[in-house]
């Protein structure tokens, strides 16, 4: 079983991952955001950057995917912290010449053909006011030139995305509600209400006691 978390930027999806990876004993496959060679560049001058950064992010997560793969990871349950498809989302935003948006659409739809769809997805939704005041909290340089508009503008694809989303089992949940925080007891118990009795069903299998 492979479980996927997804959302806009900053709604908790690592934090997530990490804790459902524990509560059902499972394997966590957390992105590996320290390589990304060119976000710092792409939020200074996204117009410039766009096509590298889009590229290198599918290369990326597609070679973490296919050495999960590989690794035979998948065999076991799984809670990722990102899917492939996050980035064919972006790069719709971001990408505003057409032949670079053709040749990212080409290399995106061959490199998808050979890695997993989860088994469920489970989406994060949230207002864009809420994902602000984390983002400006959590301070990452790198994030400090972002604005409003453009997070507001992922925050909208996020939404369409997960409207349209029929590859897998879905699960929506609203991620303000949840006040994903390491550690925090109204987490543990939304993890209990809302989380755990959605996803078990789909898993097969109950969380440790
Ligand atoms: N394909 C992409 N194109 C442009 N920027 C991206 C892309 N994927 C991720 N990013 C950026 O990388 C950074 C990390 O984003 P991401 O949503 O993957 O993780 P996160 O915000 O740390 O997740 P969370 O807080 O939900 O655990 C953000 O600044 C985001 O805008």
């Amino acid at each position: 079983m492979y479980a996927s978390m997804e959302g806009c930027i900053g709604t908790g999806k690592t934090t997530l991952a990490r804790l459902l990876s524990m509560r059902y004993a499972g394997t966590p496959l957390l992105e590996e955001t320290s390589r990304h060679p060119f976000i710092a560049e792409f939020y200074l001058d996204p117009e410039r950057n766009a096509f590298q950064t889009e590229m290198n992010f599918i290369l990326i997560h597609y070679h973490q995917l296919r050495r999960a793969q590989q690794d035979g990871v998948f065999d076991q349950l799984v809670f990722a912290d990102f899917i492939f498809d996050k980035d064919r989302l972006f790069a719709d935003l971001t990408l505003t010449d057409p032949d670079e948006q053709r040749l990212f659409t080409l290399t995106y739809d061959f490199l998808r053909q050979r890695i997993p769809t989860p088994d469920v997805l489970i989406c994060l939704k949230s207002p864009t006011e809420f994902l602000w005041e984390r983002i400006r909290k959590r301070a990452r340089d790198l994030e400090a030139p972002m604005t409003y508009d453009y997070l507001d503008q992922v925050n909208s694809k996020y939404n369409e995305f997960f409207e349209a989303y029929d590859q897998s089992e879905k699960i929506i949940l609203n991620a303000p509600e949840l006040n994903i925080t390491e550690g925090s007891p109204s987490f543990e118990s939304a993890l209990l209400d809302k989380v755990i009795p959605a996803l078990s069903p789909i898993l097969g299998v109950p969380p440790r006691a």
